[in-house]
């Protein structure tokens, strides 16, 4: 039985797992937690990547190893391989004025879009490099490469030295800004117009290659939608640290909104995503501010009525991404002293964050995405009253696959692609999953819709 091993570096922590290349089975798996904050040293995630491993049984008998990791983060590297400063991560908002900068210097959003698929917010690597520019010249003097996390820890994992033997993927190299999904060449003019001068970037994979023992690896998004095995008309909906919403496309796209990012896949196509900064944070607040237990607050939002009374939660707590209003907060509209119970107040948490991604699933559709059936996943789908609720806000037959690290099954099932040498990603067995059906509560996303734009900044 050949094994290979998938790993998942994401925001919150790292984890690993080794499967059965032929048949998907999992034979054993490890984590380790990441440090909280914006900005990481990515030797922490090297620890933690060590001790995930350690966690899981090691590695020396697995054929490849692919590793997945949050998209966008900003590693800088030294002419000899050092991490110049700490990584700035996606959800580090201090480059949003960068990002108005960057978009008005290139003529515009519709322009951006057309040229990398995304229009730039702060979450993406350009406008960070943009923010280091103007803020640490020191920095970006001693930059010789910039890569991005998986890129990174693929090439710490490998023994890489040289900057020329960094590596990265389609699916994590969108995300940069300074791609182009439709061309897929690099736009070193706007690398250069963000930081000031043109460094060494990795070399991008494609889906199956593999290099020693390594696979190309993946953004976490794209990894996931490896490890669900999506199909035509499944909207996969994340609830991790972040929010997403993202389908598999045979087409590029260009939304010059900015609401969908152009991405491209972990198998040769493309990945239209919308993404939020508010997703399972979103719960975990809620729990602490009523010192109850996550399973205790699911209980309290089932036992309120659907739209908690006209309480409504717009969860925007670290700023937000999709709509872009970094400066955000979030609120609470139609505290009455009827609606101000710990019941209430949970049945509006998990609702106004299932609306945030109803509106991403809507700019799917907006944008001609096929929907049958959304694909739940990421932590925060693990609690029952965010799976029970999600088909009744979305209006979309909703199924809940079992509890697994899909991102890092995706890195698994990619590596054991490569491994096999042929066409496509090999079938694994079906999920097990359970479908969760409810009548649609339009009533909820209209209360919600009303109260939205009603944020006060910090
Ligand atoms: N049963 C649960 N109910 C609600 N939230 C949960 C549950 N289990 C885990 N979470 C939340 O999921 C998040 C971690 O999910 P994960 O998808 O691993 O995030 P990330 O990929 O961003 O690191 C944490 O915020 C955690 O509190
Ligand atoms: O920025 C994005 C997608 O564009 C995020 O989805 C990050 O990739 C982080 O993912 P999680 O760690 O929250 O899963």
């Amino acid at each position: 039985m050949a094994l290979v091993a998938g790993v998942d570096s994401s925001t919150q922590s790292c984890k690993v797992v080794v499967r059965d290349a032929d048949t998907g089975a999992l034979v054993r798996e490890g984590r380790a937690a990441h440090p909280t904050g914006t900005e990481v040293h990515p030797h922490a995630w090297w620890d933690a990547l060590q001790a995930a491993i350690a966690d899981a049984g090691g590695l020396d008998d697995v054929a490849a190893v692919s590793v997945a990791a949050q998209q966008h983060g900003m590693v800088t590297l030294d002419e000899s391989g050092e991490v110049v400063r700490p990584a700035l991560l996606w959800n580090d908002t201090r480059s949003a004025a960068a990002a108005v900068d960057l978009t008005a210097e290139l003529g515009g959003p519709d322009e951006w879009a057309a040229a990398t698929g995304s229009v730039p917010v702060a979450s993406l690597t350009v406008t960070k490099l943009r923010w280091l520019a103007a803020n640490e010249p020191e920095s970006v003097a001693r930059t010789a490469a910039v890569c991005l996390p998986h890129d990174w820890l693929t090439w710490k994992l490998s023994g890489g030295t040289s900057l020329d033997a960094l590596t990265t993927d389609r699916s994590d190299v969108s995300g940069t800004g300074y791609w182009s999904p439709s061309t897929e060449d690099y736009r070193t003019d706007l690398l250069e117009l963000a930081l000031g001068k043109v460094v060494a970037l990795p070399r991008v994979l494609g889906p199956a290659e593999l290099v020693g023992r390594f696979g190309a690896g993946a953004g976490d998004n794209a990894a996931a939608a490896l490890g669900v095995q999506a199909q035509p008309g499944d909207v996969v909906v994340s609830i991790g640290t972040s929010g997403t919403a993202f389908a598999r496309s045979a087409h590029p796209i260009a939304d010059g909104t900015g609401i969908v990012n152009g991405f491209a896949d972990a198998e040769g196509g493309h990945l239209p995503l919308v993404c939020t900064l508010n997703a399972s944070r979103v719960l975990d607040a809620t729990a602490a501010l009523l010192d109850v237990s996550l399973a205790d607050l699911s209980d309290l939002a089932l036992s309120a009525p659907a739209g908690a009374d006209g309480l409504a939660f717009v969860p925007y707590l670290e700023g937000e991404r999709t709509p872009n209003k970094p400066d955000s907060t979030g609120a609470l509209h139609g505290l009455r002293l009827d609606t101000m119970t710990p019941a209430h107040l949970a049945r509006a948490a998990v609702e106004g964050l299932l609306c945030s991604l109803a509106d991403a699933i809507d700019a799917l559709v907006a944008l001609g995405t096929p929907v049958s059936r959304v694909l739940l996943i990421g932590g925060g789908a693990r609690m029952p009253a965010v799976q029970r609720l999600a088909p009744a806000v979305f209006g979309f037959p909703v199924v809940v696959p079992s509890p697994s690290e899909y991102v890092a099954d995706g890195a698994a099932r990619q590596a054991a692609w490569a491994v096999s040498g042929a066409g496509s990603a090999p079938h694994w067995s079906e999920l097990a999953s359970t479908s969760v059906e409810a009548d649609p509560t339009p009533w909820v996303r209209e209360r919600y819709a009303s109260v939205r734009e009603l944020t006060a900044t910090r």
